[in-house]
């Protein structure tokens, strides 16, 4: 059966990259996804950007959603200190599936859980089925239309605490204008904007970092 473009690129990183190397299975992708076939991870111009709001931020716990191939999870896990764990949600099972190999081979599974399902359903979970208290950093990555409605989520399931960072990617292309809207116009949130491309084009993007302010 042909394969999908997700396969693809987890081949390539199996046959390209150092197992057990989180810096090679970025820079394996990325040289995939520029070269061969475009895909939507976040991509090292933005990701630069997530590295620096992680480190900034160094989360004990970071919640990420939209997983696809594991790219920015395994870019995020690498910064993590010893003993932070970052949960990433997916919805798609075949990508799930790629991602939980893409972690593996990176070397970064003790540091990463992968949930499988709807974010509006894991969400309310996170307290009581994941042992999470407050989150320190959100990578929202996931459908657009969902920016607005689970960081709404995450604030009425006391999941944001003083200083939570939410880092939201492809405020303008696809684009979120909604999410922008809301926390731009929210009390609750001090936001910065960062102009950026979209991965491996030159189509403008940007990032949009929204700290929440209790
Ligand atoms: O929505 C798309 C999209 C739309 C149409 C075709 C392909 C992708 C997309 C594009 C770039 C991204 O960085 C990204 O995170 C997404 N996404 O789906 O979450
Ligand atoms: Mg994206």
């Amino acid at each position: 059966m042909n394969q999908s473009k997700e396969q693809r690129i987890l081949n390539f990183v199996l046959q390209n990259a150092v197992r057990g190397d989180p810096c090679s299975v970025v820079d394996t992708i990325d040289k995939y996804c520029s070269q061969k076939e475009w895909a939507m991870n976040v991509g090292d111009e933005k990701g630069k950007v997530l590295d620096k709001t992680v480190e900034e931020a160094n989360p004990s716990v970071a919640l990420e959603l939209g997983t696809y191939c594991g790219y920015s999870a395994v870019r995020i896990s690498r910064l993590l200190k010893a003993g932070a764990r970052l949960l990433t949600v997916e919805f798609n099972p075949e990508f799930a599936a790629i991602a939980k190999q893409m972690i593996e081979f990176a070397g970064v599974q003790d540091k990463v859980k992968l949930l499988e399902g709807p974010s509006e359903e894991i969400i309310p979970q996170l307290k009581k089925k994941y042992e999470v208290d407050t989150l320190d950093f959100v990578f929202l990555d996931h459908w657009k239309d969902r920016y607005t409605p689970d960081t709404k989520l995450l604030q009425e399931c006391n999941l944001l605490r003083k200083g939570s960072v939410l880092l939201a990617d492809n405020v303008i292309f696809p684009g979120a204008p909604d999410f922008l809207n809301y926390v731009r116009k929210s009390p609750h949130f001090q936001c910065t904007n960062y102009p950026s491309h979209l991965e491996y084009m030159q189509v403008e993007d940007a990032m949009e970092k929204a700290v929440f302010l209790g």
